[in-house]
């Protein structure tokens, strides 16, 4: 702990210094009495006053070391603040820093995140009147937690991602509607409102890549890490990125070769003074809930007598749905059958191979022009070394308990799914009590599409390839909200740091050093003193 003045151990030794110099010192000049030749009486004048000088000099040195050592350290931190305006919720995160940058690149971490009460923001267009309750909570904890000085320099942003990507292709006025409103209403706050915008999916696979690459300490050596064994080595490759939302999901990672047809998917990117370019795609439609929405439109067409089973549910689970909330969506319009009836009755069957066999028609692999295609003819580099997965990928794993450290084959993979999802409704729902009835219910879904879609990638042995993620290092969510922010703060103003005071173990051998160089000065004056005392007489 640094103090604001020298601690009384150190007051105390350098007093006791101080007194036994200066007794030296008088004796010296006593001893040196007055002589008659000049240069003895200029040393008998001027040696006390020489060597009283440099003790004063090294004392104020070693007093300007103590006060520059013991100076208040206080950091001058800042803030920002991030909406994720995702297709099934909204979260803000708040994030803080260091005003102190390092190659332009501020040190960012997790301070909240705070989940917005509701659906996502793209079913607002028909009740903007609602968003200011909407956001109103969140706001609310960012004005509590960031110190109210702060507040006017603190930028918000909100990035909406793919359920407004897909009411955008549906409505683009509707979309331009809800982001109106959330600007004006943002821009009320005290804070500094930076825009409400959709992202685009390659940016929210790259800001995703950027997020979990920094917070494994892989893009900087010296950036803020608790785990000293996180350090960055020169040649630790960077993770590749998997983000599972509910409208999209984003593959991202750095290739080995890049051919012409890749070329134009990679982003480039700056981070502490280091280029890096990455592939990103980013595939519409393919998040899980739109996923689930798709298989239902297309497999409602089997339906008799307004019912059908369905592999993907546990047995005895059923559920009512709309055939207008099916169809209705952009991404299963294809699937789309004139049926006899407007709801529809499905039944879980409970049957992992069917339930795999049923979502392969979701992925379209049967044309590729290019020499490498994961699915829907999509060109992309193989993949190759370590992917963080994070979102609905760690949700999903987590709680079915497929996570890389808890599996090693394919076939305990398939034996644990064939298990969950032939369990009776009746079992899951009195054993997972408090789980979301719609998490509950769909993870068996879920995770066979989860399973599906690593295929298709080409991760044969996941297991081996990917860690799932959620908060990393204890210090952020993995997502792209934190890359999104560490890319703007390179606009977001920063003081220079002030110069940084001596460490402990510097300022203490600054101050042995001192007293050995006053010793050795005080030792030398006087041999030259009694040498000349000597000489002249
Ligand atoms: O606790 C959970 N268990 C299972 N799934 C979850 C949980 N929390 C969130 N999810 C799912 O994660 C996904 C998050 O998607 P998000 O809203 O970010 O969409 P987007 O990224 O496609 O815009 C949704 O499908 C949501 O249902
Ligand atoms: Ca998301």
């Amino acid at each position: 702990m640094r103090k604001d003045c020298l601690s009384g151990n150190q007051k105390r030794s350098a007093l006791g210094a101080g007194r036994i110099l200066f007794a030296s010192l008088a004796s010296l000049s006593f001893s040196s009495g007055y002589q008659d030749s000049r240069l003895k009486k200029f040393f008998s004048r001027n040696g006390t006053v020489i060597l009283g000088f440099i003790f004063i000099l090294s004392l104020i040195v070693l007093f300007a070391v103590g006060l520059s050592q013991n100076r208040k350290t206080s950091e001058n931190f800042k803030y920002g603040i991030v909406f994720d305006a995702g297709s099934s919720h909204t979260t803000m995160y708040i994030y803080k820093w260091s005003a102190e940058k390092v190659n332009d690149t501020g040190l960012v971490y997790e301070i909240e995140a705070c989940k917005v009460k509701g659906p996502g923001i793209s079913t607002y267009a028909t009740k903007l009147q609602e968003l200011p309750i909407y956001l109103t909570q969140c706001m609310g904890r960012a004005k509590e937690l960031i110190p109210k000085y702060k507040h006017q320099e603190t930028p918000i942003y909100l990035g909406a991602t793919a359920g407004m990507r897909l009411l955008s292709l549906e409505d683009a006025k509707l979309a331009n509607k809800i982001l109106s409103a959330v600007t004006s209403l943002l821009s009320s706050y005290p804070f500094n409102f930076r825009g409400a915008r959709i992202i685009s999916g390659s940016e929210e696979g790259a800001y995703g890549w950027i997020t979990i690459n920094y917070l494994l300490g892989i893009l900087k050596e010296k950036q803020y890490s608790k785990d000293p064994s996180l350090e960055k080595n020169e040649s630790q490759e960077t993770y590749g990125a998997l983000d599972l939302g509910g409208a999209s999901t984003q593959i991202t990672f750095v290739p080995k070769t890049v051919t012409k047809n890749t070329a134009s998917k990679l982003m480039k990117f700056r981070l502490y003074g280091k280029n890096y370019s990455v592939f990103t795609h980013s595939y519409l439609c393919y998040g899980m809930d739109q996923a689930l929405l798709r298989k239902l439109a297309k497999d409602s067409k089997n339906a008799v007598l307004e019912a059908y089973m369905e592999p993907c549910f546990h047995p005895g689970y059923e559920r009512t749905v709309d055939l207008h909330e099916i169809y209705n969506t952009t991404c299963a319009w294809t699937f789309k059958v004139w049926l006899p009836f407007n709801k529809i009755r499905i039944q879980g069957s409970g049957n992992f191979e069917k339930c795999l066999q049923s979502i392969n028609e979701l992925f379209s692999i049967s044309y590729c022009r290019y020499t490498s295609c994961a699915f829907n003819s999509v060109s992309r580099p193989s993949v190759h070394g370590k992917f963080g997965a994070f979102s609905a990928y760690y949700y999903v794993m987590e709680f079915l308990n497929l996570t890389s450290d808890k599996v090693s084959s394919r076939d305990m993979v398939n034996e644990k799914m064939r298990t969950f999802c032939s369990t009776p409704w009746e079992v899951v729902n009195t054993t997972f009590i408090g789980v979301k009835e719609k998490y509950l219910s769909e993870y068996c879904f879920a995770g066979s599409y989860i399973l599906k879609l690593l295929e298709y990638y080409n991760f044969t042995d996941y297991w081996n390839h990917i860690e799932f993620m959620d908060k990393i290092n204890n210090n952020a969510e993995a997502g792209w909200t934190l890359g999104y922010m560490l890319n703007l703060t390179n606009i977001i103003p920063a003081e220079l740091p002030p110069p940084k005071p001596f460490s402990r173990p510097t300022y203490i051998s600054l101050m042995v050093v001192f007293s050995l160089v006053l010793a050795a000065v005080f030792i030398l004056g006087s041999v030259l003193f009694h040498k000349s005392w000597y000489f002249w007489n």
